[in-house]
């Protein structure tokens, strides 16, 4: 079966889609009971009217990946969820704004606890510190809000130039013209 990898920095990731747990999973939790949630918490990020994800797991490990270096997500809003298994080390890290870096960049460490999610800002730049054993997996749900990411591409900072892409794609929306069906699309910038 191929296998995609959820960014580039992940080389141990499973894409949830793939796997086929979008439908039954992924899409009723984001909108049954994140959205509520997140409609509260990030008015100003579309957190109510999220209408897309790229959902996956995460796997560090000794001799695998140890460590995620420091980046913005592709989203406007992230949840991530420790799912264990046993490990030491390996705490979040979260600094500024990818928008707004201030000239000496300060960071706060989250601590996983297994079975609780956490939910953050996408553009808010973070990374994760070096497991020093066992095995740390964690679910990580990329969503989107078509109605932010049309007018400005999280990634480029830019008006999006969209290519057509399969399923949810990047979760970019065009406005069906005549018979043309809605598309959602990539920014081909990226
Ligand atoms: O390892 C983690 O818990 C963070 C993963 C993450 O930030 C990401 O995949 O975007
Ligand atoms: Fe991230």
């Amino acid at each position: 079966m191929p296998k995609g990898r959820p960014n580039t920095m992940n080389n141990y990731g499973v894409l949830l889609n793939e796997l086929g747990l979008d439908e039954a999973f992924i899409t009723p939790l984001r909108e049954k009971y994140l959205q509520p949630i997140t409609a509260l918490l990030y008015p100003d990020l579309g957190g109510d009217s999220l209408d897309s994800h790229k959902a996956f797991v995460v796997k560090y490990a000794l001799h695998q990946d140890l460590d995620l270096s420091c980046h913005y997500d592709n989203a406007e809003v992230t949840l991530n969820v420790s799912l264990g298994k046993e490990f030491t080390e390996g705490n979040l890290y979260f600094g500024d704004f990818q928008q707004a870096p201030s000239p000496v960049p300060r960071y706060i460490e989250i601590e996983h606890v297994v079975s609780h999610g956490l939910l953050h800002r996408g553009g808010q730049m973070h990374g994760s510190l070096p497991i020093t054993s066992g095995e740390r997996w964690n679910l990580i749900v990329w969503m989107r809000s078509s109605a932010i990411r049309n007018q400005l591409c999280p990634m480029c900072n830019k008006k999006p130039q969209l290519v057509e892409a399969e399923g949810f794609g990047d979760g970019f929306t065009r406005s069906p013209e005549g018979d043309e069906p809605e598309t959602v699309d990539l920014c081909s910038v990226l």
